[in-house]
């Protein structure tokens, strides 16, 4: 019988300096490598690209959907390792890629897998996720022991980890491990710069069905302004499901030059990185918008944004929301939806200015999950109402951004 767990698979057994998952010895001589900032090492099995990886260590608990978040802008500087056991069972396709095409804005740096990625089994796949990743020159390391590492970050927080995909076999885990520990991390790095769009462009592009594929754009009832930062491409088509075409714009863009474009609301998307390193350029434009009192939608990275320019303070949070089966509730209805997260940084409700109130919390910790500005018509969530992956719960909030535009 065919055993797709590559360390249960005689011809492939690994075993690593400390997580070892079951202390046998190898049979095979290992292709990956993981070092761990802490100094803990851990061998698996190369798969896409070869060479090194170097980032933020984070666990994402969706099981569905590894392609979509590898291709999230907002996972750049990060590696990430699913939870999920078999990952690559529907393969990889061009629809499913979330970073906008314009800019093909480097998003996940490495993933780390359980189980080796099996041939697919999807009528939508065009290629085996393997080979996806190495066209996409993603780091894949399979055969590792996810429950350990997962268990690690949870009371340990995100590490800095370097990765290795040597098919020769030839690992310097001294090596690894340095550039772990030589790499500045995320915390103080602006990265929506780095994924920016460098030249403004239009999306009317609406949402894809699996009767009819991608959907008749409708009549355009309203022009948003989208501040690329990392955009998603499922927000754009989510803007035009509820009747809004979008110009992106570079995140360097100033308010003079986004009001000049006369739009109906604005929108302040994801994003990588830190949101206080952000501050410079973002804050600034940010205020000018809130003070034109057009509509604005602030989403993750866009969110925190919108919060620091609005007087409040963001921090860092130990091991992150990552993952599409977060409850999060929206305290003016009072219902709890089912949200996509995908942050590793979070406003601190506690410094909120008068006439700043939270519209949702995350009802696994309590923390801030969205913000609403009274008297002004300006919302903003922490989770992806955009989902892709996960819940479309959310999808909601484009249709509330849509009335305040009305
Ligand atoms: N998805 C996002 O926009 C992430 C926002 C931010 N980079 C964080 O990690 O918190």
């Amino acid at each position: 019988m065919p055993n797709q767990v590559a360390n249960q698979d005689p011809n492939t057994k690994f075993t690593s300096d400390e997580l070892s998952n079951n202390g046998s010895q190898m049979t095979q001589k290992a292709t990956g490598a993981v070092a761990l900032e802490d100094g803990t090492i851990v061998y698996g099995r190369g798969s896409g690209a070869a060479g090194t990886a170097v980032g933020e260590l984070c666990f994402n608990t969706s099981i569905t959907g590894y392609q979509e978040i590898l291709t999230d802008p907002s996972y750049s500087d990060q590696i990430v390792m699913f939870t999920f056991p078999h990952i690559g069972n529907v393969g990889a396709n061009e629809d499913d890629n979330e970073e906008s095409s314009v800019n093909g804005a480097k998003a996940a740096r490495g993933a780390l897998f359980r189980a080796h990625p099996t041939p697919p089994a999807n009528w939508r796949s065009k290629d085996h996720l393997g080979a996806w990743l190495r066209k996409k020159g993603i780091v894949g390391i399979s055969g590792i022991d996810t429950r350990a590492l997962t268990r690690r970050i949870r009371e340990g927080g995100m590490q800095k980890v370097a990765i290795v995909h040597a098919p020769d076999g030839v690992i310097d885990k001294d090596a690894l491990l340095a550039a772990a520990r030589a790499w500045g991390g995320v915390e103080g790095s602006d990265l929506a710069k780095t994924v920016t769009t460098n030249d403004k462009f239009e999306s009317s592009q609406n949402l894809w069905d699996i009767k009819d594929g991608y959907l008749d754009a409708s009549t355009a009832l309203y022009h948003v302004v989208v501040v690329d930062f990392g955009v998603k491409k499922n927000i754009l088509r989510n803007l035009a499901s509820v009747g809004a075409r979008a110009t992106i714009v570079p995140a360097s863009t100033s308010a003079e030059d986004i009001l000049a474009l006369n739009p109906d609301g604005i929108v302040l998307s994801n994003g990588p990185g830190d949101p206080a390193a952000t501050g410079e350029y973002a804050s600034p434009m940010i205020k000018t918008l809130i003070e034109s009192n057009k509509p604005i939608l602030g989403i993750c990275l866009g969110h925190q944004m919108l919060a620091l320019a609005l007087g409040a303070k963001t921090m860092k949070m130990t091991q992150g929301h990552h993952g599409a089966n977060h409850p999060v509730k929206d305290l003016e209805t009072g219902k709890v939806e089912i949200v996509s997260m995908n942050h590793g940084f979070t406003v601190d409700p506690d410094t909120l200015p008068e006439g700043v109130e939270q519209s949702h919390i995350s009802l696994f910790d309590g923390t801030n999950s969205g913000l609403k500005v009274i008297g002004k018509p300006i919302i903003s969530v922490q989770h992806h109402p955009e989902a892709s992956p996960g819940p479309q719960d959310s999808f909601y909030l484009f249709q509330r951004f849509a009335d305040l535009m009305k």
